[in-house]
């Protein structure tokens, strides 16, 4: 994740102060929205935008209370996530905690990048695995991100995918990005005191794999070739590709079908958001949505 600071008063800082204001605008209008208090489960995703959704949420139960004494439980997609939920004076509930045939009402998460079908890259901040099992399990996945994010294609302005790794198959992993036209993948590593890679909630490492900007599914039906020859991929067929490889737990891009799309043929929900909420410089607030059920 990366985070641009500034001196107070100078332009950088001004500068952060519009993306903080962007981000919280879009989380508020996604909030309203997708959020109200008689719901009974919740996700919380991860990162700095998802704390200003977790600052709306709260807002919106100061102002309607859940009847009866009732509780929403809201289900965390990792350490930073669960902390926001507890700082907030909301109530955690583990992702394994749920009961079974319990979907999840709406879960709002963050993203590194949006495309023009909704597919995000996610994991800037070293969590996807569990965003992705949250947003799976959730009716409607929602994305908040700011201006930035809104590209027409992934790996925009987003350099690269976040890919989790187990730590033994890390080299190999990197090899095989290679082959398939990953132009230099990384291996994270922690930028300040600490060295070494930077470790996932899972324990597993995240390598960061730049390539050649994605196609959406509209590119292909144009004509244009996204089977990975010459490194160029459409989304969905290089997601299938990197989770193939042996020691990937998750890749960070949300693809396919989204909640609507997966519930309307009788499965449960989608990794792809049903709607994404950008801040703007101007302090709109764009949106991004699929079709929602009749
Ligand atoms: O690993 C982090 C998550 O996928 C975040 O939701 C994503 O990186 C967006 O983070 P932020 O809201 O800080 O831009």
């Amino acid at each position: 994740m990366s985070v641009t600071t500034g001196a107070p008063g100078s332009s950088a800082a001004a500068a952060v102060d519009m993306i903080e204001q962007a981000k919280r605008k879009a989380a508020y209008r996604a909030v309203a929205d997708h959020f109200n208090s008689e719901m009974q489960f919740v996700g919380i995703g991860s990162g700095s935008t998802i704390i200003y959704g977790v600052e709306a949420i709260k807002d919106c139960l100061a102002k309607n209370p859940p009847k009866n004494g009732r509780y929403i439980f809201f289900v965390p997609t990792g350490f930073q996530s669960r902390k926001v939920i507890e700082q907030a004076g909301l109530m955690p509930m583990g992702f394994d905690s749920l009961p079974e045939n319990v979907m999840l009402d709406v879960a709002f998460d963050g993203a590194d990048e949006v495309d023009d079908d909704l597919n995000c890259i996610k994991g800037g901040g070293a969590c996807l695995f569990q965003e992705k099992l949250v947003a799976t399990r959730a009716k409607k996945f929602v994305c908040i991100a700011d201006y930035r994010k809104n590209q027409t294609r992934l790996i925009t302005k987003w350099p690269s995918i976040p890919i989790e790794v187990a730590p033994i198959a890390h080299a190999t992993v990197m090899r095989q990005l290679k082959l398939i036209g990953s132009i230099e993948p990384v291996l994270r590593e922690h930028t300040l005191a600490k060295t070494g890679p930077v470790q996932t909630d899972q324990g597993f490492y995240i390598i960061d794999a730049p390539f050649k900007p994605l196609l959406t599914l509209d590119d292909v039906k144009n004509g244009k070739d996204g089977s990975g020859k010459d490194g160029q991929w459409e989304v969905t067929a290089l997601a299938h590709k990197i989770k193939s490889i042996s020691g990937v737990l998750e890749v960070g891009l949300f693809f396919g079908p989204n909640g609507y799309e997966v519930q309307a043929a009788g499965g449960q929900g989608g990794q792809k958001p049903v709607a994404a909420y950008f801040g703007n410089e101007d302090g709109s607030v764009s949106v991004k949505q699929a079709q929602p059920p009749k």
